[in-house]
């Protein structure tokens, strides 16, 4: 579908940030892309923008929004989020974040199985845009959209966010799978269970059970948890290597959301009383509480009960 070129500021110039840009200039959009070293100011980047889209690390959102607050953006501007985290202040979303800070504006989630070095070298990938608001979701899906990304629209962006993001906790899970070569049974039995704790979680914060079977669900939980590629993945990797955290947030390129994520997820967790099994076990592994061979013993210890 055609659309006349839009002017596309991309908040966070980091992996994700600058492969988002390079699939929205390919499609003959205006792109602006800005990070907090650019010598441009944020004011003059977002500027007569049609669309900001944020892909910030978690700890980058609330600072930009308190930002870009001050500036008065015109409410026809849509805000996009492709953030994949939790806020530790206040445990929620960025959507939700952008949405309290901008309560008269479209807001749309961009979420799936995107793992950025792949979208990069030009591979086909699919992804979600999804949005209360279905002709800004409809806008997005069309400024992204082309014959390596094919874009799904859906009218659950919470569901999304959370598939995207809690999908990180499960990965540092499998890479220690992966790193201690538990085999491939194992591997299928901490995904396939670790499906049902995210849609715990999820539907307990609002967002449809639905959602999670799709691609910013399902899609984004195989593609993380199976790739090297994934920084989430690399940590649990390496954890079960025996690297400390240090070492390996020492050298690891760009963010592992995964690690806050797990603090945030535990606390709504013991906060509201959610089973949440596999995150826990991460927990106190990132805590250094435990080895990750009594991460796994651990879980397969537990209580006999249904499926
Ligand atoms: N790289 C990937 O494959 C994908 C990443 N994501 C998500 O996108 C987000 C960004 O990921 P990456 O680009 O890979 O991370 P990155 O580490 O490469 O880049 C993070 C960006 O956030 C900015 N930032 C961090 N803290 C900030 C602060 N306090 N104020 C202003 N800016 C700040 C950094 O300057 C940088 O531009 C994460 O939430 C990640 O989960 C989502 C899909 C794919
Ligand atoms: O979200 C991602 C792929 O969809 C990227 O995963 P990592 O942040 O673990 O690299």
């Amino acid at each position: 579908m055609t659309q006349q070129p839009k002017i596309i500021t991309i908040v966070g110039a980091g992996m994700w940030g600058s492969a988002l840009g390079a699939l929205a200039s390919r499609n003959h959009h205006h792109v602006r892309l800005w990070s907090r070293n650019s010598t441009e100011s944020l004011a003059a980047v977002i500027a007569d923008a049609d669309v900001i889209l944020s892909a910030v690390s978690m700890a980058g959102v609330p600072p930009i929004i308190e930002k870009l607050k001050t500036y008065g953006i015109p409410e026809k501007v849509i805000l996009v989020t492709a953030t994949k985290g939790l806020d530790p202040q206040t445990t929620l979303t960025p959507s939700r974040l952008w949405q309290q800070a901008f309560p008269h504006h479209r807001v749309v989630v961009l979420s799936g199985p995107n793992l950025s070095k792949e979208i990069q070298q030009n591979l086909p990938a699919a992804t979600v845009v999804a949005s209360s608001n279905v002709a800004a979701a409809e806008t997005i899906q069309i400024i992204f959209a082309s014959e390596k990304l094919r874009v799904y629209e859906n009218s659950d962006p919470l569901g999304a966010e959370l598939g995207g993001t809690l999908k990180n906790v499960m990965a540092i899970a499998a890479g220690v799978c992966d790193g201690l070569h538990l085999g491939t049974n194992a591997k299928a039995a901490l995904l396939t269970r670790a499906l049902p704790e995210m849609i715990r979680v999820g539907t307990y914060l609002g967002a449809e059970a639905e959602t999670f079977f799709g691609l910013s669900g399902l899609g984004d939980l195989l593609a993380t948890c199976n790739s090297p590629l994934s920084r989430n993945y690399q940590v649990g990797y390496r954890l079960a290597q025996d690297q400390t955290l240090d070492e390996i947030l020492g050298n690891l390129e760009g963010t592992a959301e995964g690690i806050n994520t797990t603090q945030v997820l535990i606390k709504i967790a013991t906060e509201q009383n959610l089973y949440v099994p596999i995150a826990t076990q991460v927990y106190r592994l990132l805590k250094g509480e435990i080895s990750p061979q009594t991460a796994v013993k651990s879980l397969m210890e537990r209580e006999l009960k249904p499926e």
